[in-house]
């Protein structure tokens, strides 16, 4: 037998719960060690209650047991101080605050072969020997490629406070995630079970039966709709609690590839992204709890510097600018001076009405053959006159063709992320509603009335197409009223050059005071953490 009270690695309690508790479980809390290494203890009758040191693991414990434990000191030799850094944002007597970096094991497992923060932690604190076990000051956890902010309690009394406090749920933690998708609600709550996923045991899963409660809420800090940054709040801390109830609401984690999260490359974006995502994008970067002394502590952390990174990237969309205007204003012509390789809806449609094509099936199912030339293909002129007398067959052809040609457009658009603006010569962006964009600009183009009509006389068009087609579209006035730069196109093709010239210098500063912007409100927001949790 072993003389217990004599050992420097002695602990002793007293219990004092209401309820009868398994020693096992008591123990695996107040030790910070794992259920089946106070199995061992037991086995090895390195533990006593009441000076009986033939315990079972189910043994419960009754009010004022006096319980006697020495960790035995094989494993805890195996830990040996390492030089490491640590980023620490508090720091007194009893506890530190410090910001974990990615890729960083919190303690030692079997599985984990580098060092630990707890390795850098017995460097820079020796006195966290004096606490012992495997896992000396650590009162919560974050998985190793998780970052953000973690409590580390520096003496037994703050250990022991820490652990009451976090298993008591008494600390305010709120994580940024990265997700791919965008929740279907601005916030909400998930409440789901977690426990282990029967089928793979290294995953967690949602579990109606036998899985334990857990909760979190959301808040979405931002989104373009492919992807969001949230904010979370959890109120019970399960293993990967955040990653799996987010994919619950189809939003992976960034990087997650556990659950789902991984980054398949499919264009440009996606290959930068994936050259940026490391790892899961979740940081826990809030912690507010309150001190025996009743004084309330709130830290926040810093964006680590790939968290920032990925998403500075995914605010850096280009400036989408739509030129708009009258038929035969010079919108074209425009356009091919900001951007040669820029984006004509026009030209989308006249693919999209070949043979074969989308639009050529749609069209010839809803018009018939009469749209048609000898050799089948769709004869425009025909299409104008089937059109002209009949707003409704017009309003179902722009049903169709429209939301088409969003696609193409929206598709040209992610394929040029990284540039500072794109430009959409898209004549009926206005008039057909696409969707919302706050990433877009309108510019306008303005021609004098007799050479827009005579560039369309040129053109072909009667002067009743002139007319009707005019007659469809919202007035120059109203187009122009909704633009933030309006070209007026009166002179020669030389000036109009010029005036390009002079509006791409324009866009170019507009779209990196936007990303500016962008970063600086989104920044708040992160900051904002008190917002109707
Ligand atoms: C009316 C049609 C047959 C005329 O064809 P045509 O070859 O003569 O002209 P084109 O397609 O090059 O269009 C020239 C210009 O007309 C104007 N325009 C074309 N269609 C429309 C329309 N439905 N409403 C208002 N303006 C239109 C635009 O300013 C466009 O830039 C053709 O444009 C058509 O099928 N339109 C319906 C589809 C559509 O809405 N297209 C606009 C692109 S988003
Ligand atoms: N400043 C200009 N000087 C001379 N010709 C011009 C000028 N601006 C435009 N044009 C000519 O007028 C015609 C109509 O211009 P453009 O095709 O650019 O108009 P648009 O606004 O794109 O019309 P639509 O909406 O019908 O496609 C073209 O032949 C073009 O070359």
């Amino acid at each position: 037998m072993v003389d217990l009270e004599s050992k420097r690695e002695t602990f002793i309690f007293y219990y004092k719960g209401e309820k009868k508790q398994r020693i096992d479980i008591f123990l695996s809390k107040k030790l910070n060690i794992p259920r089946s290494k106070v199995k061992s203890l037991l086995d090895k009758q390195l533990c006593s209650v009441n000076n009986n040191f033939q315990i079972k693991p189910s043994y419960r414990l009754k009010i004022n047991d006096k319980i006697v434990c020495a960790l035995d000191i094989e494993n805890k030799e195996l830990i040996s101080p390492q030089k490491g850094e640590l980023s620490l944002v508090y720091h007194d007597r009893d506890f530190i605050v410090l910001d974990k970096p990615p890729g960083l094991t919190v303690h030692p497992a079997p599985s984990e072969k580098q060092p630990t923060l707890v390795h850098f932690l017995l460097y820079h604190f020796p006195s966290l020997k004096k606490i012992g076990g495997e896992r000396p000051g650590i009162v919560h956890r974050l998985d190793k490629d998780t970052s953000g902010l973690l409590v580390v309690a520096l003496n037994e009394q703050s250990r022991m406070y820490f652990s009451e406090l976090f298993s008591a749920r008494k600390v305010d933690k709120i994580y940024l995630a990265l997700v791919r998708g965008k929740p279907q609600k601005e916030q909400g709550i998930i409440e789901l079970p977690l426990g282990r996923d029967l089928k793979n045991r290294t995953r967690m899963a949602v579990r109606s039966k036998g899985g334990k409660p857990a909760k979190s809420a959301y808040q979405v800090i931002w989104t373009d709709g492919e992807y969001s940054l949230l904010k979370v709040k959890i109120f019970t801390g399960r293993t990967h609690q955040i990653r799996v109830h987010l994919t619950t609401i189809g939003c992976p984690i960034l990087g997650d590839k556990t659950y789902g999260g991984e980054i398949i490359v499919k264009d440009y974006k996606t290959k930068i992204l994936k050259k940026l995502v490391k790892r899961q994008m979740l940081h826990a970067s809030f912690l507010n709890f309150s001190l025996t002394n009743k004084e309330i502590k709130t830290f926040q952390s810093k964006l680590p510097l790939d968290f920032k990174q990925v998403l500075y990237f995914l605010l850096q969309e280009p400036l989408k600018v739509i030129l708009v205007g009258l038929p035969g204003s010079g919108k074209t012509e425009l356009a091919k001076y900001l951007d040669k390789d820029f984006f004509s809806a026009d030209k989308i449609v006249h693919t999209l009405y070949k043979k074969g094509k989308d639009g050529y099936f749609l069209l010839r199912q809803m018009l018939g053959d009469e749209i048609l030339n000898f050799n089948e293909e769709i004869d425009r002129n025909k299409l104008w006159k089937c059109l002209k007398d009949n707003s409704y067959l017009r309003k179902e052809v722009e049903k169709i063709i429209h939301p088409l040609v969003f696609g193409r457009w929206q598709e040209y658009v992610r394929a040029r992320n990284f540039l500072p603006f794109v430009v959409g010569d898209i004549p009926l962006y206005l008039e057909s509603r696409f969707a919302k964009d706050e990433n877009v600009v309108f510019v306008g183009v303005f021609r004098p009335e007799e050479e827009r009509r005579r560039a369309l006389l040129k053109r072909g068009w009667s002067e009743e197409k002139i007319t009707q087609i005019e007659s469809w579209q919202f007035s120059q006035e109203v187009k122009l009223r909704q633009c933030t730069f309006v070209v007026d196109n009166s002179g020669d093709l030389k000036l109009l050059q010029k005036k390009a010239a002079i509006l791409k210098n324009m866009l170019v500063k507009l779209k990196a005071s936007k990303v500016k912007n962008k970063i600086f409100l989104v920044e708040e927001k992160i900051k904002k953490i008190e917002t109707g949790f």
